[in-house]
């Protein structure tokens, strides 16, 4: 069947992508994104200034995900805008996820990728790791503020990655912001922020960072990311594209977030944990159900939840 989607006006090959944050932050890292079965090579969370990140530990596999503090490590954005260029010989879609300290310094970097090489850009609204930072989607006045800024630029695609929300009241506010602006395409959900994993041996937190407060990551979220991108589907207009996130490491779970209505879907944890496989294994599984099911096409499956 046909696994080929048009997210934001731009044609990506096949429903599976990288999500920003693991493995996508070196050059070498994202070669190898181009090389591999990711129908896009999204870039980590650039901020103006390269950044270390924090202590570590800051990452912690867990049996049904992880947990991480990572404190956006990145080289900074004139780095990407840099290499941007070497990238486009993999002739599929270049993704770049911004995650600036302020809103100046958000407009300052969408400004700058306006003539780059960028297919979409993927504004962070999400980054729970920061201390000190709250996280702007959980503002909603500054979330507006924020759009308003970034949106004046015109030509270049651009796209918000939201946190998780969990009310119906929620779900509306940030709909209705989100339709006063040029957004082409929500990234939905990034981890859910400030979760605390404790290891009863140790009697200590397993990572190092605000006293162990990190984000949580993998299958343990995706009931979440499932209704988010449900929720975000029925709420905003079809202009506005859906990659679902959270717990995708099989052709189900991909399936799922078709069903929920998400136009593409990113990969974070299980890239994390196996490597660029997973972008093939998950595209075949994926295809073997559509079969199964007589889907001809990902276009006869999005959104096609069937309510009880
Ligand atoms: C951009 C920083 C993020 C980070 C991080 O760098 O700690 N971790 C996440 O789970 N989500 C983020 O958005």
């Amino acid at each position: 069947p046909n696994l080929s989607s048009t997210v934001a006006e731009v044609n990506f090959a096949s429903y599976i992508l990288n999500a920003s944050g693991p493995r996508c932050t070196t050059e070498a890292e994202l070669h190898n994104l181009g090389q591999s079965e990711s129908a896009a090579i999204m870039t980590k969370s650039c901020t103006l200034l390269a950044r270390e990140g924090n202590p570590e530990p800051r990452y912690k596999a867990l049996p049904q995900g992880s947990i991480q503090s990572m404190g956006l490590p990145n080289l900074g954005y004139k780095a990407y805008l840099d290499m941007l260029p070497r990238l486009t010989q993999y002739n599929k879609p270049l993704i770049v996820s911004i995650s600036g300290l302020s809103i100046n310094d958000n407009v300052e970097m969408v400004s700058a990728f306006q003539k780059s090489a960028a297919d979409l850009l993927e504004v962070n609204f999400s980054c729970p790791n920061v201390p000190g930072k709250p996280q702007l989607g959980y503002d909603f006045e500054q979330t507006d503020k924020a759009l308003a800024a970034i949106t004046k630029f015109g030509d270049k695609p651009l796209g918000i990655k939201l946190p998780a929300y969990f009310d119906f009241n929620h779900f509306e506010t940030v709909a209705n912001i989100l339709k006063k602006y040029p957004v082409k395409f929500i990234s939905s959900i990034n981890s859910i922020g400030n979760t605390l994993v404790i290891d009863p041996e140790t009697e200590s937190p397993v990572i190092k960072p605000k006293a162990g407060f990190g984000g949580l990551c993998g299958s343990y979220i995706k009931p979440i990311g499932l209704a988010n991108v449900n929720a975000f589907r029925q709420l905003l207009p079809k202009e506005i594209s859906i990659f679902g996130v959270g717990g995708i490491y099989s052709g189900s779970d991909a399936f799922e977030y078709l069903l929920a209505g998400a136009d593409a879907v990113q990969v974070a944890t299980c890239y994390q944990e196996q490597g660029t496989e997973c972008f093939s294994r998950i595209s075949n599984e994926l295809s073997q159900i559509l079969s199964r099911k007589n889907y001809q096409d990902i276009n006869d499956a999005k959104g096609a939840l069937k309510l009880l």
